[in-house]
């Protein structure tokens, strides 16, 4: 059998919850196998529904899922167990140890022998780095720990996608370091991750591809190169003589000036405009331009140009 190219595809997909809230909207979503996939939108855009209905936990009111190659929810019981699931934080018992939790979960999994299973918990905790913390009680874990352990959780069993909804939400720079430093290590291992961010840097700094959400419907989806990419960047003037720069500038259809201290940027006109040609005139009306170019684009002007809206706005 021919392994199918998505880890995820939906076409469609729509989810209205009673009481008539449109959550997700015709969504078209394709996740490849092997991509870290970044689902990003800012609080309320749909991803959590998203999600809940791509493991089955929630029908779709119209439209199909397919999680690697099968129909969901029907073929659920066939494609669960090929999937690591951490959503809206793990379910773990304070009372018990991070071992404990685990061997907890181990047990609670019917394919996992018993005679392995001590084994299997303490490869887990490894990966994680909460070998040293496994007899600790979950409840004195911090945030970034409790995490890792229902990452550990998620782990128990090779899977081919891991599905993370939102995996740094409240943890301090070092815990969503660990985080990523993990996911990057479960990419080159081959597993296809997704995960949902409302965080652009997260998504810049570990995602190979990225879709971007709101209000229930999906702007855009590709490599973060091409979404990045798709959006030029701002023209940036170094010069002494700012207010000259300007003028000139705008007579050449520059919109959106800023001048801060020698420096002057703006977004040049769309179309193809050369940018020699806007050099020339500069130099031509006797600016004196030390540096001259465009900023690197980022995923969040790709996001802002998209929506007309910064990042932050809730949808
Ligand atoms: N069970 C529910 N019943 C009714 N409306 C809901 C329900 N769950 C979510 N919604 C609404 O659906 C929309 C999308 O919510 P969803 O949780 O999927 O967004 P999100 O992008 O995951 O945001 P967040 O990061 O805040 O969870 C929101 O307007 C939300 O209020």
């Amino acid at each position: 059998m021919t392994e199918p190219a998505a880890a995820i595809e939906t076409r469609g997909l729509t989810k209205r919850y009673r009481g008539g809230q449109l959550a997700v909207a015709g969504l078209d979503l394709v996740v490849p196998r092997g991509s870290v996939f970044g689902f990003l939108g800012p609080n309320g855009s749909g991803k959590t529904t998203t999600i809940r209905m791509l493991m089955g936990l929630i029908e779709p009111t119209a439209g199909l899922a397919r999680v690697l190659g099968e129909p969901m929810p029907a073929a659920g019981a066939r494609v669960l167990p090929r999937v690591g699931a951490l959503i809206e934080g793990p379910a773990l018992y304070g009372f018990l140890s991070g071992r404990d939790n685990l061997l907890r979960y181990d047990a609670a999994d019917p394919a996992a022998d018993p005679r392995t299973r001590a084994a299997r918990v303490a490869a887990a905790l490894e990966r994680v780095g909460l070998a040293g913390a496994a007899g600790k009680k979950a409840r004195a874990y911090s945030l970034g720990m409790k995490q890792r352990l229902g990452l550990a959780a998620a782990l128990l069993q090779p899977r081919e996608l891991l599905v993370l909804d939102e995996p740094t939400n409240g943890l301090d720079p070092q815990g969503m370091r660990e985080i990523r430093t993990l996911v990057r290590s479960l990419a080159s291992e081959g597993t296809t991750v997704f995960l949902s961010s409302h965080l652009l840097d997260e998504i810049e700094q570990v995602c190979t591809h990225a879709a971007v959400m709101s209000r229930g419907r999906l702007l855009t989806q590709g490599t973060v190169g091409e979404l990045a990419a798709s959006t030029r960047g701002r023209l940036a003037v170094t010069t002494p003589d700012t207010a000259d720069a300007v003028r000139v500038l705008k007579e050449h259809g520059v919109n959106d000036l800023v001048v801060a201290d020698d420096r002057v940027t703006g977004e040049p006109a769309p179309g193809p405009a050369d940018l020699a040609d806007l050099n020339a005139a500069l130099v031509r009306a006797g600016v004196r331009v030390r540096a001259f170019g465009t900023e690197r684009a980022s995923l969040e002007d790709a996001f802002v140009a998209l929506t007309g809206e910064g990042f932050d706005v809730a949808g």
